[in-house]
C-alpha cells in the first residue's frame, strides 16, 4: 500500500465473490482490508466472523453477485446482517455486478421480476446504500428505497480504445438494450455509432436480424454490459464481418462468460474483447483475446466521496 487513508472509521471488507478486486480497492484507498473469515459449516451454511470493532464506521462490503450466484447473494445478506448487529454507522454495498439484473421485467407471463426482489433482501438486511456498475437496465434503481450510486464503465474502455489509435471506427450496439451505452462511448470517441436488431427466440439464444446504420469497410468496437453465453456478441461480431466491417474489437463491463462463452470467442471474428474486473476471471477464461481493464479505481473514488459526504455524480456521466 503506497498511501495511507487515515480515518479509521472508514472500514472495507471483501466476501468470497471478488478477493483480487476488494484488494485493489482496498489498496487504492490505503486502507487494509477489514478482518473477517466467510467460510462454510460441514452442512454448507455461511459462517461470518467479523473480528475487529467496526461500532460506528462507515463499512463497504465488496461483494459481487456473479457466479455461484445464490452462493455470492447470500453470503453478502449474512454479512450485512452482522454488521448491523455489529453497529456500523452506515453499511455500504459495492456490488459492482448486480446478478439477477436481466429478470427486470415480467417479459412473459407469470415470471418473477427477480431484479426488485433481490434489491428487497438487501435493503431488508440492512444495507442503506447500493454502489453499483453498468446494471443491466438502469430502471433497476428505481427497485431500491435506499441510496444507489450507478457508475458507469464507458469512460474507462473508451481511454483503452481512444488510445489505441484506431481508425474510422464505428461503435456497435449489439442489440436494443445497449443503444445508449454505445452513444455514451461514440460521443466520448467521436465516432458514428450502429446498432443490431438481435432478437431472443428463448433464454440463452439469440438471433441477428439486422444491421442498422454504416458499418462497410470501417474498424467496429462492439460494446456490451453483459457477456454471458457470448451469442449475442460472437453472432454480432461475426455479422459485422460478413456486412464489410473491416475488424471488430469488442468490450464489455461484466464477463460474465458461462458455458460456450470461450470457445465461441475464440473461434469468433472478435480480435480483440476488453473487460473489466467486475467479475473475477478464472485462470482458464483468461485467453489471449481477452484484455483486463480494473475498475478498482472508480470504486476506491466513488468510497471515498461517499465516505466524505463528496457528491459522486462525476463518476456516472
Ligand atoms: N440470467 C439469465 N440468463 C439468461 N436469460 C435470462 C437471465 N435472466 C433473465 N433472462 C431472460 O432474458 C429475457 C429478456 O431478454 P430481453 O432481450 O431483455 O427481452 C427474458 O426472457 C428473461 O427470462
Ligand atoms: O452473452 P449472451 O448470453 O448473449 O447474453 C448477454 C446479452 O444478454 C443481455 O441482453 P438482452 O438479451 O437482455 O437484451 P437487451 O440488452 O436488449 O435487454 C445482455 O445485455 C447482453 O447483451
Ligand atoms: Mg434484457
Ligand atoms: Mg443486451
Amino acid at each position: 500500500m503506497s498511501n495511507q487513508y487515515l480515518d479509521p472509521n472508514l472500514k472495507v471488507f471483501s466476501l468470497n465473490s471478488n478477493k483480487g478486486l476488494a484488494t485493489e480497492i482496498a489498496d487504492a484507498i490505503g486502507v487494509e482490508l477489514g478482518k473477517c473469515s466467510v467460510t462454510r459449516f460441514s452442512d454448507g451454511e455461511i459462517q461470518i466472523k467479523i473480528e475487529e470493532s467496526i461500532r460506528g464506521c462507515d463499512v463497504f462490503v465488496i461483494q459481487s453477485t456473479s457466479q455461484p450466484v445464490n452462493e455470492n447473494l447470500m453470503e453478502l445478506l449474512i454479512m450485512i446482517d452482522a454488521l448491523k448487529r455489529a453497529s456500523a454507522r452506515t453499511i455500504n454495498v459495492v456490488m459492482p455486478y448486480y446478478g439477477y439484473a436481466r429478470q427486470d421485467r415480467k417479459a412473459h407471463a407469470r415470471e418473477p421480476i427477480t431484479a426488485k426482489l433481490v434489491a428487497n433482501l438487501l435493503e431488508t438486511a440492512g444495507a442503506m446504500r447500493v454502489i453499483t456498475l453498468d446494471l443491466h437496465a438502469p430502471q433497476i434503481q428505481g427497485f431500491f428505497d435506499i441510496l444507489i450510486d450507478h457508475l458507469i464503465a464507458v469512460p474507462i474502455l473508451s481511454d483503452y480504445f481512444e488510445k489505441k489509435n484506431l481508425n474510422d471506427i464505428v461503435i456497435v450496439s449489439p442489440d436494443h438494450g445497449g443503444v445508449t451505452r454505445a452513444r455514451k462511448m461514440a460521443d466520448r470517441l467521436k465516432a458514428p455509432i450502429a446498432i443490431i436488431d438481435k432478437r431472443r427466440p428463448k433464454p440463452n439464444v439469440a438471433e441477428i436480424m439486422n444491421i442498422v446504420g454504416n458499418i462497410e469497410g470501417k474498424t467496429a468496437i462492439l460494446i456490451d454490459d453483459i457477456i454471458d453465453t457470448a451469442g449475442t456478441i460472437t453472432l454480432a461480431a461475426n455479422a459485422l464481418v460478413e456486412n464489410g466491417a473491416a475488424e471488430v474489437y469488442a468490450c464489455c463491463t461484466h464477463p460474465v462468460l458461462s458455458g460456450p462463452a470461450i470457445e465461441r470467442i475464440q473461434n469468433s471474428k472478435i480480435k480483440e474483447l476488453v473487460v473489466t474486473n467486475s467479475i473475477e476471471l478464472p485462470e482458464e477464461k483468461k485467453i489471449d483475446k481477452v484484455v483486463g481493464l480494473s475498475v478498482a479505481p472508480l470504486l476506491a473514488e466513488a468510497i471515498i466521496r461517499v465516505h466524505e459526504e463528496q457528491s459522486v455524480s462525476t463518476l456516472f456521466s
